[in-house]
C-alpha cells in the first residue's frame, strides 16, 4: 500500500485507492481525470481501464500527470455513462493489441477488440503494446525495386517502391478512396504476404464494404482490418493507426512476412491528434495544429519501415484540406514518402480518372540507375510534353490553336492523346461506369507511350484513347496505315 495513502495529497474520498487502482474524478467529453495514490501514477501512454455497465470496458490513455496524484487521459470509446467515483485500473502498459495469425480475416477496433461479431481472441494470442520505437536506422533497408500496380500513370510516373511508403494526396471527392480501393484490388491479390488495413476517420460504411469485398475476392484470410472511423471519438482515430502498425510489425518482426499496410486516411490521424491536443488545453501552433505536429507524424511514419528479413510497403491516402497543399499536415507528410501521387481537382472535373497529376506526382525510383534508361526517358518525355502543353494552353485559350506553330500543334495533339491514354477504367468503379477494369503491364505502358510520343497515334481520335488499357495493336497499326 502506498505510504502516503490518506495524506493531504489524496482527497479523502479516494482514501481507499490501492496501487494501480484509482477513481475517476472528472469527465469532460473524451477527457477523463483519474486520481491514483501519490507516487503510483500510471506512466504516460499507459492504458487505464474502467469497467462500465454490462461487459463494456472503457480504455483511457494517460496523457498528462496533472499533479502527483492525478492523471488526465483521453478515452478510446464514448464516455457516456462514465461518472465520478468509478474505479479505474492501470494496466501497466500501453494499449495492447492482439497480433499474429489469429487477427487475419478479422475486423478490430483501436484496442484490439473484434468488431466483426466473431469470437473474442483467446487468452494465449500474443498481444503487443501499440507504442513502440521505430527500427534503428542501421536496421532499416531502403527498397529499390518497383511495386507494380498495373495502373499506367502510377507505374510510369510515380512508381511505388517495394518496402517503401507511398501516398495519394487529394482534396474532397477527387478519388482517393476509389484509388486506394483499386490498389487493394490490384495489389493484395498479387501480394504474397499479409495485408493490414487501417481505416482512420473515414466513413464506416466504406470500411464494411471493403470487408465484404475482400471476403468475396478471397483475400480476407490474409488481411487484418483495424478501424477507428469518423463516428468514433478522437482518441480512437488518433491511436488506431498505431494499433494497425503494431499488427503489421508483428508479422514483419516475428514471422518475417512481407506486409502491405494500407491507411485511409492518414490526415484524419493528424486531425484527431489536433482535436486531442485542443481537448487537453494545449495551445495550437501553425494554422491551428497541435505544437507536436511534426513529431506525431514522424512517430507514425518512421515506424513504417522495412528491415533486413521483411518489408512493409505502405500505401496511404492523405486528404488535403481545401485543396491546400501547403497545409502543414500535408507538407509534413510529403517529407516521409518514397512516392507521392497527387490527385488534381481539375483533372477530376474533366473526367480524367484516375485524376493523377502527371507533373505533381513523383517517386524516388525515377532515376535511370534504378529503373533503367528506357523507363526513365519515357517518363521524362511524357512529363516534358505535358508540361509544354500546359504552357501552351494559355496561348490557346487567348489566341486559339491557329496561332501555334506546326510543331506546337503536333505537340498539343500528342499531349492530349497521352493525357487521355493515361486514364484507365478501374475494377472498383465498373459498377457505376459500366466499363470493365483493366490492368496494364509496365512494358505495354512504356511501349504505348513511346508510340504516342513518336506520333503513331496522331491520326487516332482522342476519344479512342480515353479509358482504355493498352493501345489496341490493330488500332494503331490501322491508323498509321490510314495516315500514311
Ligand atoms: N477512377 C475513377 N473512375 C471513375 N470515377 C471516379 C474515379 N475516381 C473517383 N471517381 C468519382 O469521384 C467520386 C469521389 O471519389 P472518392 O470517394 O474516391 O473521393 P475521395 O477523394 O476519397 O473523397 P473524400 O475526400 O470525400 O473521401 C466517386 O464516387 C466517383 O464518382
Amino acid at each position: 500500500m502506498p505510504e502516503n495513502q490518506g495524506s493531504g495529497d489524496v482527497p479523502d474520498d479516494h482514501a481507499d485507492a490501492v496501487d494501480g487502482v484509482g477513481h475517476v474524478v472528472a469527465v469532460s467529453g473524451s477527457v477523463v481525470d483519474i486520481v491514483f495514490p501519490a507516487g503510483r501514477l500510471p506512466a504516460i501512454e499507459n492504458a487505464v481501464e474502467i469497467d462500465m455497465d454490462g461487459d463494456r470496458r472503457l480504455t483511457i490513455e494517460v496523457q498528462q500527470h496533472v499533479d502527483p496524484t492525478r492523471i488526465r487521459g483521453v478515452a478510446m470509446q464514448e464516455t457516456a455513462g462514465l461518472g465520478g467515483g468509478m474505479i479505474a485500473r492501470d494496466t501497466g502498459s500501453p494499449i495492447r493489441v492482439p497480433a499474429g495469425e489469429s487477427v487475419l480475416g478479422r475486423l478490430l477496433n483501436v484496442v484490439g477488440d473484434p468488431i466483426d461479431h466473431g469470437p473474442a481472441f483467446a487468452a494465449d494470442v500474443p498481444r503487443l503494446p501499440i507504442h513502440r520505437k521505430a527500427p534503428k536506422i542501421g536496421d532499416r533497408t531502403a527498397g529499390r525495386d518497383m511495386f507494380l500496380t498495373g495502373i499506367k500513370v502510377i507505374d510510369l510516373l510515380a512508381p511505388l517502391v517495394k518496402g517503401g511508403k507511398a501516398a495519394m494526396f487529394g482534396g474532397a471527392g477527387v478519388g482517393k478512396t476509389v484509388l486506394i480501393m483499386e490498389l487493394i484490388r490490384s495489389t493484395v491479390e498479387h501480394h504474397s504476404g499479409i495485408s493490414v488495413f487501417a481505416g482512420i476517420g473515414e466513413r464506416s460504411r466504406e470500411g464494411h464494404e471493403l470487408w465484404q469485398d475482400l471476403k468475396r475476392s478471397g483475400v480476407l484470410a490474409r488481411t487484418a482490418l483495424v478501424f477507428g472511423q469518423m463516428n468514433e471519438p478522437p482518441g480512437a482515430r488518433w491511436r488506431v493507426g498505431m494499433s494497425a502498425l503494431t499488427i503489421a510489425e508483428y508479422f514483419r518482426d516475428q514471422l518475417d512476412q512481407n506486409v502491405l499496410l494500407l491507411i485511409d486516411n492518414v490526415f484524419r490521424f493528424v486531425q484527431a491528434g489536433s482535436e486531442v491536443s485542443g481537448l487537453l488545453g494545449r495551445l495550437p501552433s501553425r494554422v491551428g495544429y497541435q505544437p507536436t505536429l511534426s513529431t506525431e507524424i514522424a512517430e507514425l511514419q518512421e515506424r513504417i519501415a522495412s528491415v533486413r528479413n521483411a518489408s512493409v510497403t505502405s500505401i496511404q491516402a492523405v486528404y488535403v484540406p481545401a485543396d491546400d497543399f501547403t497545409d502543414p499536415a500535408v507538407a509534413e507528410t510529403f517529407t516521409h514518402l518514397d512516392s507521392s501521387i497527387v490527385l488534381s481537382r481539375d483533372m477530376a472535373a474533366q473526367g480524367l480518372y484516375p485524376a493523377i497529376d502527371p507533373l505533381g506526382s513523383s517517386s524516388v525510383l525515377l532515376d535511370p540507375s534504378l529503373i533503367g534508361a528506357e523507363h526513365y526517358d519515357t517518363a521524362e518525355e511524357v512529363r516534358r510534353l505535358i508540361e509544354h502543353y500546359r504552357e501552351l494552353q494559355e496561348i490557346i485559350s487567348l489566341l486559339g490553336m491557329e496561332e501555334l506553330s506546326a510543331a506546337d500543334r503536333t505537340a498539343v495533339g500528342r499531349a492530349r492523346r497521352l493525357i487521355r491514354f493515361l486514364t484507365q477504367p478501374f475494377a472498383v468503379t465498373a459498377q457505376f461506369t459500366g466499363m470493365q477494369g483493366v490492368s496494364v503491364s509496365l512494358d505495354d505502358t512504356l511501349k504505348d507511350c513511346q508510340a504516342i510520343l513518336r506520333g503513331d497515334a496522331d491520326a487516332m481520335p482522342e476519344s479512342d484513347l480515353y479509358m482504355i488499357g493498352a493501345l489496341p495493336d490493330g488500332g494503331v497499326g490501322d491508323t498509321v496505315k490510314a495516315a500514311s
